[in-house]
């Protein structure tokens, strides 16, 4: 099987044409990885997710998918190919969980036509994956925020995209959700070979779940590279003005010591 790969050259964006958020950033997601995107509160993590998905045009610079310019792609094509899951969606409908997935799937399907037999197998077989079965037919109002958060991870997963961007997914949940949500996760990545890059704030958990880590400050790629070499006390003072320590545990991972 092989990785897709997205990559930008030169990107620069602003909300507005004089003040730029995104300053010359050339990246790229390494295939079949895990990329953790990292930086301080408003350094431009968000608004470098919303160039990738074509949700903005950068005034500069190009985003590529395997090579072909994302914005010469259809929309429903991007759709197909690239998933994005945010820290906090909003539905005020009693819709079933099994419908909300189900809606992965319109980029596959013409305007109101019903889901095929073979895209009711892959939506059983992802409410399988991310533990939703269960609850396959409860309203998504009545869920708690972890469940809630498998459901929006499963409706992006119908996508049957190859790459999947996740702004902050675990935010607001519990530690032993947000550990079960990135070990869900990883095991997506080594078991599909799935592209991903995930916004994370929790420096522990990007040690021990990314393999790799792009580091922004003030719209600018300031780091690159894999994990254990880049987070590395030198760029936590330069991202985040800590002096932190980092530690290896008895078990071997590396862990960060605060002052
Ligand atoms: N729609 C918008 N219009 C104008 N400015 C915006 C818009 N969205 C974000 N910004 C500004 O762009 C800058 C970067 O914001 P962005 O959300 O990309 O940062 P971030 O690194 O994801 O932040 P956080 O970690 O707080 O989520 C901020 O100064 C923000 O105020």
């Amino acid at each position: 099987m092989t990785a897709p790969h997205l990559r930008a050259t030169h990107l620069t964006f602003g909300y507005t044409k004089d003040v730029p958020i995104i300053k010359n950033i050339s990246m790229s997601l390494p295939p079949g990885k895990l990329t953790a995107i990292i930086g301080r509160n408003g350094s431009g993590k968000s608004t470098l997710f919303k160039c990738l998905t074509s949700e903005v045009s950068p005034q500069v610079g190009t985003v590529y998918l395997n090579d072909k310019p994302l914005a010469d792609l259809p929309a429903n094509h991007r759709a197909r190919q690239i998933a994005i899951v945010h820290q906090k969606n909003q539905l005020s409908t009693p819709l079933s969980v099994r419908t909300v997935v189900g809606f992965g799937r319109t980029p596959y399907r013409r305007f109101l036509e019903k889901p095929s037999k073979n895209d009711e197998r892959l939506i059983t077989d992802i409410l399988k994956q991310t533990k939703l079965t269960e609850l396959a037919d409860r309203s998504v109002l009545s869920l708690s925020g972890g469940q809630l958060q498998r459901v929006w991870l499963a409706l992006a997963l119908a996508q049957d995209p190859q790459i999947l961007l996740l702004d902050e997914p675990t935010t607001y949940l519990d530690i032993n959700t947000q550990l079960d949500f990135l070990s869900l996760i990883r095991q997506l990545v080594n078991t599909k070979c799935l592209t991903v890059g995930a916004i994370l704030h929790d420096m522990n958990q990007v040690l021990q779940f990314a393999d790799n880590v792009l580091a922004l400050a003030d719209g600018q790629l300031i780091a690159d590279g894999p994990t254990a070499q880049t987070v590395t006390p030198t760029l936590l003072k330069q991202l985040f003005g800590i002096n932190a320590t980092i530690v290896k545990t008895k078990a071997g991972h590396q862990l960060i010591d605060y002052p």
